[in-house]
């Protein structure tokens, strides 16, 4: 089946947080028009569709897999355990429809591309030429880091590259936003009227908050430990060398999705959760290549995509423009405090943010299905 042809598209996970972004996106691209969404779900089975404006079936077991045989494309956004479950026995019982994916389980995988179509478009192109029929999004910090600053690595400019991450909670999902938010009424309840008395000592309520923080029965039972006041230096599981996943993933999907993985591009960093709802931040020092001056460093990394912006290295923009706060909901990508380092002309700091559940998770998916639907 050629590119092009997919029509019949089943979607799974469309009921989670990154599939009702993936949807709510679709819907305001127009990209089901012209295709036959099929929905699936792992409980819903037999309900109505969701409206999508256009005419659909009822929803279909996510478990069957002559239903899923039937699709041309199945795009998942179900997770990690879903496709393990599902994917080799589908593959295996001669499927050999397209498989688009935003959880992490196939991304390593010899025969999948991870799809960053802004970045690596002419990859993804190759792949499809080639009959690769696997396509899996990357992890939400890989993805914002090379929307921001696809330019300079496009340009052989970075010699290495530390990124200390800013995390928000929608990266360990829906529960743990609620319980930061959680988390963060109970902070303020334990200040309690001494927040209103302007003549309360701050001593006191930094005592209070911090009590109430180490009390067994803290709202934590997501996080583990308060994330709220706090944060968190560990994200996902442990690696033999020290590394967190999430750090390892920064430097093997980046350089997979850059087809560097002959000749790696070495990347490392500390991953930290912090208390942002749903956009991740990342300080990055780059080492250059060459001391490319900083105007044209500039140049380089705003045009590198439409959604990449370059924030002055000034206070006022910075605090404004270069937040969670401002860029959650959009797909906007600022990078700021782009100035040389105390340690030379060839030493870059550089600042950005982006919402993960968009450039982070959804969008690469949605923006993979549309190749092969509409183009
Ligand atoms: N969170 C993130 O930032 C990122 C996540 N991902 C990947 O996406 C996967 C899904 O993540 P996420 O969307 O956060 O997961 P969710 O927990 O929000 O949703 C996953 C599934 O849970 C089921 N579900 C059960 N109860 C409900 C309910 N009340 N409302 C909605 N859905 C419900 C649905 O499946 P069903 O219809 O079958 O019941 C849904 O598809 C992750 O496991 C990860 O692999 C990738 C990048 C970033
Ligand atoms: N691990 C990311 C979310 C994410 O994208 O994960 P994964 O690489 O499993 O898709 C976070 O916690 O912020």
């Amino acid at each position: 089946m050629a590119a092009g042809s997919v029509k019949r598209i089943g979607f799974v996970g469309w009921r989670g947080m990154v599939g009702s972004v993936l949807m709510q996106r679709m819907r305001e691209e127009g990209d089901f028009t012209g295709i036959e969404p099929v929905f699936f779900s792992t409980s819903q089975a037999g309900q109505p569709g969701p409206d999508v404006g256009v005419e659909v079936p009822a929803v279909q077991d996510a478990t069957d897999l002559d239903a899923l045989r039937e699709m041309d494309a199945v795009v998942t956004t179900q997770g990690g355990d879903y496709t393990e479950e599902v994917y080799g026995a589908l593959r295996e019982s001669g499927w050999d429809g397209y498989w688009i994916d935003a959880a992490s389980t196939l991304r390593m995988a010899d025969d999948s591309v991870i799809i960053l179509d802004p970045v690596n478009r002419d990859r993804i192109d190759a792949a499809l030429e080639q009959g690769t029929r696997t396509f899996v999004g990357g992890n939400c910090t890989v993805s914002l880091m090379l929307m921001a600053l696809g330019g300079l690595f496009r340009e052989g400019l970075v010699e290495w590259m530390t990124s200390m991450t800013y995390q928000a909670a929608s990266g360990s999902g829906a529960k743990h936003m609620r319980e930061l938010i959680t988390q963060m009424g109970a902070l303020r309840d334990a200040a309690g009227a001494r927040l209103d008395d302007p003549a309360a000592g701050i001593l006191e309520i930094d005592r209070a908050v911090t009590e109430r923080m180490r009390t067994g029965d803290f709202p934590d039972d997501n996080f583990g430990v308060p994330l709220a006041g706090s944060l968190i230096p560990w994200i996902d599981k442990p690696m033999d060398n020290g590394q967190s996943k999430e750090e390892w993933k920064g430097s093997e999907e980046t350089n997979k999705i850059l087809g560097r993985q002959g000749a790696p591009v070495p990347i490392d960093g500390t991953c930290v959760r912090i208390g942002a709802m749903r956009s991740h931040a990342q300080a990055f020092t780059i080492k250059l290549t060459r001391d490319v001056p900083t105007d044209e460093v500039e140049g380089i990394i705003g045009s590198a995509n439409d959604w990449v912006r370059v924030v002055p290295n000034e206070k006022d923009p910075s605090m404004e423009d270069l937040t969670p706060a401002a860029v959650t909901g959009t797909l906007e990508v600022p990078v700021g405090r782009l100035r040389k380092m105390r340690m030379g002309g060839e030493y870059l700091n550089a600042f950005s943010v982006g919402d993960q559940l968009l450039w982070g998770a959804a969008e690469p998916v949605r923006r993979m299905l549309g190749i092969l639907t509409h183009s």
